[in-house]
């Protein structure tokens, strides 16, 4: 090119999600145009979280409130889920993973009224850009997504519960389809379930701390949430374009996600678009923010997008919960996250419908979700 010619405008590139509003994108900003934003995740220390002492609980709730204002995404560092509960909980999900094909097709998630169940590997996409391109599934992870089940008597639906939102038409009578092997799946499973809830509703109080409200505001919001449990097994990738789960934010109130493996996969997506890996720390759980704390908050929190990319070489297994409100009640802006100078930017709305909504347009090929449209009921 000859002196002192014009060079052509860098042509913008974006990075596209899937998010509550719909796909969106951001625009990756570079040189002077970036913002300041984080480079990393924090870390926050939860021993204290079961203090007696309110001013020890505060001081938790305090780095909380930093940590997803923010980055929506923090590790939660002694998080007191036993070490012998996550030990059952790895092998049993090692353990179906590793099955014949037919083996676990037979609790495959389009059996399922309530879809629950088994996802194959790329069954799923999330993302244009990587194999298989617009339309095709590509998602390299398989799954089994199971939640918190009014008919199941584990998990502890309180009598006189609202029950109309749930399919009455089950597989043997559960929301959740559990596999014969291992035989152990179902009890370890509950098991973790039981303490990531506990541990949850405990955070859930922090989280109202932070935000000046009551300790105890949100609690009756969580009779019985329609929590997601999700054990997750990834391949090492084949193809550079390819991706475990492609950007996204969750559904839920916030999302634990134990690390099974020591394998950096996780990214999360800052303000200038670039990704910052939330590789494994021992003894945490990586927690991030999902839609529904962001609306209630006025997005004081954000549901950060985040994807899964493993190109270790290594097969990786994660545990998401996404902890959730119940399905019967309105999610609102919290009084102390609106004013004048920050007007509320969504209208209240029932939990149960906007979950089931975005879960059908999520699975718009899944036969309860055909059927739902056919009825005019989406
Ligand atoms: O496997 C992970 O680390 C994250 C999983 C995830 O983002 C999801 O299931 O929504
Ligand atoms: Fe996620």
């Amino acid at each position: 090119m000859a002196p002192g010619a014009l060079l052509p405008e860098p042509e913008t590139e974006y990075v596209t999600f899937h998010a509550a509003k719909g796909k969106l994108s951001r625009p990756v900003l570079k040189g002077d145009a970036k913002t300041s934003t984080f480079e990393s995740i924090p870390k926050v220390d939860f021993t204290n979280m079961w203090s007696e002492s309110l001013a020890d609980r505060k001081a938790v709730a305090v780095q909380v409130g930093k940590a997803f204002r923010e980055v929506g995404f923090m590790y939660a560092v002694n998080h007191g889920i036993p070490a012998d509960v996550q030990e059952r909980t790895a092998k049993v999900a090692k353990e179906f993973f590793a099955l014949p094909m037919e083996e676990k097709m037979k609790i495959h998630i389009n059996k399922s009224p309530a879809i629950k169940g088994y996802e194959a590997l790329l069954e799923t996409r999330l993302d244009d850009s990587t194999r298989g391109g617009k339309f095709r599934p590509n998602n390299n992870k398989e799954a089994v997504n199971m939640s918190d089940d009014p008919y199941d008597p584990e998990h502890g639906c309180p009598p006189g519960f609202d029950l109309s939102y749930y399919p009455r038409v089950c597989n043997d009578g559960l929301l959740n389809q559990w596999p014969e092997r291992p035989m152990d799946f179902r009890k370890v499973m509950n098991e973790y379930r039981t303490a990531v809830s506990d541990f949850s509703k405990r955070l859930l109080r922090m989280i109202a701390l932070s935000l000046d409200l009551e300790e105890t505001y949100f609690d009756y919001m969580t009779r019985f949430p329609m929590a997601g449990l999700r054990p997750l097994h990834y391949p090492p990738q084949e193809a550079a374009t390819d991706v475990g789960i492609g950007a996204h934010n969750d559904y839920s109130w916030f999302t634990c996600v134990w690390q099974m493996t020591d394998t950096p996969a996780l990214e999360v997506l800052n303000h200038n678009g670039h990704w910052v890996s939330a590789a494994p720390v021992p003894n945490s759980m990586v927690v991030n923010v999902g839609d529904f704390l962001e609306r209630a908050t006025n997005e004081i929190f954000v549901s950060t997008v985040h994807r899964v990319i493993n190109k270790t070489g290594d097969e990786r297994y994660s545990l998401a919960y996404f902890f959730t409100p119940s399905h019967d009640v309105t999610i609102e802006t919290v009084p102390t996250c609106w004013s004048a100078d920050r007007p509320k930017r969504y209208e209240d709305v029932n939990a149960g419908e906007w979950q089931r909504e975005r879960l059908y347009r999520a699975r718009y090929k899944h036969p309860a979700s055909v059927a739902a449209r056919a009825a005019g009921e989406i």
